[in-house]
């Protein structure tokens, strides 16, 4: 085992402060092919997320993808890319600080992100720098995957590891059946259809993962299969009036279908003119919503036939998502956010004291 280095001197008798760590997947620091490649490396090199044996992984991903994929990718996040950056970065700050105004100052709350910066290790770093000792770990992916959840935990659990005094942590795996996030995610579906008129089809469409892990134990098909039940019923739509679907696959293994880009083109043929698209596995609107659906399956969809494929913003900083966000890290400390006063039995001074004694 590693030997633990020494901690920060902490006084014992501070406050014990509750914080939350919001975590996300991260995306590029600038939409250029040397940023994207530096990005794509970590991301890619995740065991979690391409569970290749090493061996064979390296030279495909250092011989093949990280040589040409990021130039294509530059145009992609060039056409999405804002004022203030990526959007998933700026929408995932915007989440950050509503949820610190609901929650108030007394429980940090920091961002941090799985690939990128900001770091998930900065951002427990700044939240124990702001006093907090019991954090709630929340990543922003409604449907527990280990490619994505799972792996946001390990980065927690590395940062912490060769502490001697533990925070204590809170892991929320996720909340694909929460009846608010369901009502959050139908009630921006009617305030879509207020604005646009109903579409003739419902299409909800997930980030794919390969089947293989499926097959060995990830609940993350179930998991979406559910939220898009209850969505479905949540609007009251009969079967044939919406569809799952698994987008963003890569490479040529078998990942969880139907592809969106399939049934969009199926869908266009069977004469749908107007299809209304929601992505209720992205918390944020990032490359895969607004460049992916949003301009790229819109027009495959007119090219096919249809008229529209109209994508239903993610719930970002909608007040609904924060609310409920709030609501859900409430329930993790059992409703008792306030700070609670460790016993003080050795103030800062006498530790001091005692140390420089030497016992
Ligand atoms: C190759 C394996 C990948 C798996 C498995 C995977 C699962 C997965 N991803 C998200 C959410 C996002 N993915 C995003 C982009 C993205 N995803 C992969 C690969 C896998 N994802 C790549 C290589 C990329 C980069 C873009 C590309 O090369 O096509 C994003 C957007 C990032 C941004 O900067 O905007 C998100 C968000 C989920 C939820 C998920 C499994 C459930
Ligand atoms: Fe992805
Ligand atoms: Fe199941």
């Amino acid at each position: 085992m590693n030997t633990a280095p020494s901690d920060p001197v902490r006084a014992h008798d501070q406050a014990q402060r509750c914080g939350v760590l919001l975590a996300n997947l991260g995306t590029p620091d600038a939409p250029t092919p040397a940023a994207i490649r530096r990005y794509l490396a970590e991301f890619l090199g995740d065991p979690r997320v391409v569970e290749i044996p090493r061996a064979l992984w390296w030279p495909i991903l250092y011989g093949f993808i990280l040589p040409f994929r990021p130039r294509r990718l530059a145009h992609a996040y060039q056409s999405i890319w804002t004022a203030e950056g990526s959007p998933l970065l700026a929408i995932s700050r915007a989440q950050q600080r509503g949820l610190q105004s609901r929650l108030g100052d007394a429980v940090p709350v920091a961002l941090g992100m799985r690939y990128g910066t900001p770091s998930i290790g900065a951002a427990l770093d700044e939240l124990l720098e702001r006093g907090a000792r019991r954090i709630a770990v929340l990543p922003l992916y409604p449907q527990y995957s280990a490619t994505t959840t799972a792996t946001v935990f390990e980065a927690v659990v590395d940062r912490v590891r060769p502490m001697r005094w533990w925070p204590e942590l809170r892991f929320v795996n996720g909340y694909h059946d929460e009846s608010a996030y369901i009502d959050a995610l139908a009630e921006s579906v009617r305030a879509h259809w207020a604005r646009n008129g109903r579409g003739e089809h419902l299409l909800m469409s997930f980030h794919s993962i390969p089947v293989r892990c499926l097959q060995a134990g990830d609940p993350y098909y179930c998991f979406s299969q559910k939220t898009a039940r209850l969505l479905a019923a949540a609007l009251d739509l009969p079967p044939d009036a919406w569809t799952l679907s698994f987008q963003s696959r890569i490479g040529r293994a078998k990942w969880l279908s139907p592809y969106t880009d399939l049934v969009i083109t199926r869908l266009a043929r069977s004469g749908i003119k107007t299809v209304d698209t929601i992505c209720p596995g992205f918390s944020a609107d990032c490359l895969e919503t607004l460049e992916e659906v949003a301009q790229r399956y819109n027009e495959q969809f007119r090219d096919a036939g249809g008229s529209a494929l109209r994508y239903i913003p993610a719930l970002n900083a909608d007040d609904a998502h924060l609310d409920f966000l709030a609501d859900l890290v409430h329930r993790q400390f059992g409703g008792r956010l306030t700070a609670q006063v460790a016993d003080p039995h050795a103030s800062a001074a006498e530790r001091v004291a005692m140390l420089q004694r030497g016992f």
